[in-house]
Formats: C-alpha cells, sequence, structure tokens
C-alpha cells in the first residue's frame, strides 16, 4: 500500500513519535433519567413545527420521504436508550456510513496509513465537490466527503467484491447490535443517478488514489449508503464511539479505543462538510450527517444522540436535526469545550 500518493500530513508529530495512546479518557455522565425522558420530549414539541429546509431530490426516491418526519434518540454510553417522535421511521444512513465504514477501515489498516491516505482537513466545500480534488493536487482531504469516502471504501478488505460488501455489512451491523438491510429502492434510484460519484471515483483513480476498479468502488459505496437505520440504531452505533468502540448492549469490541477516538477527531471538524465550523461552534461536538434527513453526534464517554429529519440546509444537513442537537448539547451539557472556573487555591 505504501507505494500510492500520500496526502500531505501538515503535523507530522504522530509519524516522528510514535502512536500515542490515551490514558486519561474523557467521563462524566448524562443528566438522570427522569430530566433526558422529559427534555427529549420537549425538544420534539419545540422543533417539529420547524418548516425550513428542502428534502433532497438528486436521488429521486429521497424526494419521497414526508417532509414532517421527525425522530430523536439519544442513547447513554451505558446501554439506555430514551426517544421520541418517528424513532422507529426507517430510513437510508446515507453520509452517516462514511463514519462507521472509515473506522472498520482504520481498524483494519492502522491509524498512519489511513491517514496518509485519506488525510484528516476540511475542504470547506460540498460534500460531493470534484474542485476539492484538483485544488489539492489529486488528494483526497478527510473520509467524511464522497472522494475520501470513495477512497476509503475502496480500502475495505475482501478477495471479491461479495466478500468487501460482508465486510461493510457485517461492520455496520455490529455498530448497531442488529442486522441493518439494504434499502433496494434507494440503491436503484441512486445508481441510476451516480455520474458525479463515479466521476469522483475514476478522477481519484487518475491519480492513484484508487487503485481498484472504481465503478466497482462506487457500487460499494452506494450500497453502503443505502443501510436502513432508525434513529434508535444511528443513537447505539454512535454509543459504541462514545463507548472507546464497544457497543453499549451487546459488549462486542467493535473497533478500538485508538480508532473511536480518531474517528470523532475527523468527524468534529470535518463531519458537516463545509458547515463543520458552525456546527462545532454551536454544538460542540462530533457530528455527521447524511442526505437523508439523519444525524449522530457524539458525547464521548456519554452516549450519542440521534436525530431524523428529511428537510435539509443548502450543506445538506438536517435543519430540524441541527436545531434538536444544540438544543440537547446546551440543556443536557454536553458541549465538549464549556467549563465552569474550578474553586481558587
Ligand atoms: N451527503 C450525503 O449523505 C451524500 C450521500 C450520497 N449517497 C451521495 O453520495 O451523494
Amino acid at each position: 500500500m505504501s507505494n500510492h500518493p500520500k496526502n500531505p500530513v501538515l503535523f507530522p508529530y504522530a509519524r516522528d513519535q510514535g502512536h500515542l495512546e490515551t490514558d486519561v479518557v474523557s467521563t462524566g455522565d448524562l443528566p438522570e433519567a427522569a430530566v433526558v425522558e422529559n427534555m427529549m420530549q420537549k425538544t420534539y414539541e419545540m422543533h417539529v413545527d420547524l418548516s425550513e429546509g428542502t428534502v433532497a431530490s438528486y436521488i429521486p426516491k429521497l424526494a419521497e420521504a414526508d417532509p414532517g418526519w421527525f425522530g430523536l434518540t439519544l442513547a447513554s454510553a451505558t446501554g439506555s436508550r430514551f426517544s421520541s417522535g418517528d424513532s422507529q421511521q426507517e430510513f437510508s444512513i446515507q453520509s452517516i456510513a462514511k463514519a462507521f465504514v472509515y473506522a472498520l477501515v482504520c481498524d483494519a489498516v492502522g491509524h498512519e496509513e489511513v491517514r496518509e491516505r485519506i488525510g484528516v482537513n476540511n475542504t470547506g466545500l460540498p460534500f460531493n465537490s470534484v474542485m476539492a480534488i484538483e485544488l489539492n493536487e489529486g488528494h483526497t482531504m478527510n473520509p467524511m466527503v464522497n472522494a475520501g469516502a470513495l477512497a476509503t471504501t475502496s480500502l475495505v478488505s475482501g478477495s471479491t467484491w461479495e466478500e468487501k460488501w460482508e465486510f461493510i455489512l457485517q461492520g455496520l451491523s455490529a455498530f448497531a447490535g442488529r442486522d441493518l438491510e439494504l434499502d433496494e429502492g434507494v440503491y436503484a434510484s441512486e445508481m441510476e443517478t451516480n455520474m458525479r460519484n463515479l466521476s469522483i471515483a475514476r478522477l481519484l483513480q487518475s491519480y492513484g488514489h484508487i487503485t481498484v476498479d472504481p465503478a466497482r468502488v462506487t457500487e460499494l459505496y452506494t450500497r453502503q449508503c443505502s443501510l436502513r437505520v432508525t434513529t434508535e440504531d444511528l443513537a447505539i452505533m454512535g454509543a459504541t464511539l462514545a463507548n472507546g468502540g464497544v457497543h453499549p448492549i451487546t459488549g462486542t469490541q467493535v473497533v478500538g479505543a485508538d480508532v473511536s477516538r480518531d474517528v470523532l477527531s475527523v468527524m468534529a471538524s470535518t463531519g458537516m462538510y463545509e458547515a463543520s465550523g458552525d456546527w462545532l461552534f454551536e454544538i460542540g461536538m462530533p457530528g455527521k450527517s447524511g442526505v437523508a434527513g439523519g444525524i449522530v453526534t457524539i458525547a464521548p464517554g456519554k452516549g450519542s444522540l440521534a436525530t431524523f429529519s428529511p428537510p435539509l440546509d443548502p450543506a445538506g444537513n438536517s435543519v430540524r436535526g441541527i436545531h434538536a442537537t444544540r438544543h440537547l448539547s446546551h440543556k443536557l451539557g454536553l458541549n465538549l469545550f464549556s467549563s465552569t472556573a474550578r474553586a481558587r487555591q
């Protein structure tokens, strides 16, 4: 693998000094169950009538979504779940799969290799940007936008395409703690209108960043985007990343604790595409959105919040999801950057 073009690493510390194990981890608990339950219900009621945003239609099947759908689930790192609204409604995971496939690939291939191949810096450009590749000498910038996600999916191990798909399906199902299923309708619909992703994959091949068949990579990537989830699934998938990579209910170590930490870092800086800075400023936690209207947000050591509502803002992030997550981040004390003054000595 190491003969391929490497992404520039602006901070070469890890490479020069070796990989550092984390020995102090963030701790703290969510407020008590009754408070969380009440807050989930209130947050639903406060935001259900918001009418801004547009349901995605560039994948024709997604346009059939009911713009009124709104579901919320908070899963604690110890496996409790609190839901309100349409938390049982299934939808396609879309770009949220990028975070979890990245985790699986990092776990299999290793931190440094993936970092040099894929990158961890924000593009400042939309998720399906071709220009971002050209502006960066053919490199992908990060795994949370399509170029880097296609390159990440191209690294999935397996000697056949069926084996590679099994790796993704089993891995994402292990994060969810149940067997996830493909939404055949969404998959077919995106495959019919997938020229842009195919072009991105071919462009990356021309630069040596994809070294297997770009058409098959695009197919595999589109499949991972078409898996069906609910907010209950997504919250528990996120809670696994909040819990050192161990599923809070099944107890399976899905990925290493170091991998979880690394995935959350890259989600924090790039998970909401060009709006990642605004997101971090308002919400203060790593998040990842998808065009079907899902968002997963992680409070390391505490748990994860998943929201679902199809109307999106111009960057492709769910409008109700952003507002509800911001509200809950404040009300439940989840912002990673908050502190209160210590007693003076
Ligand atoms: N932002 C997204 O969720 C994009 C995912 C979608 N499958 C695409 O590649 O266009």
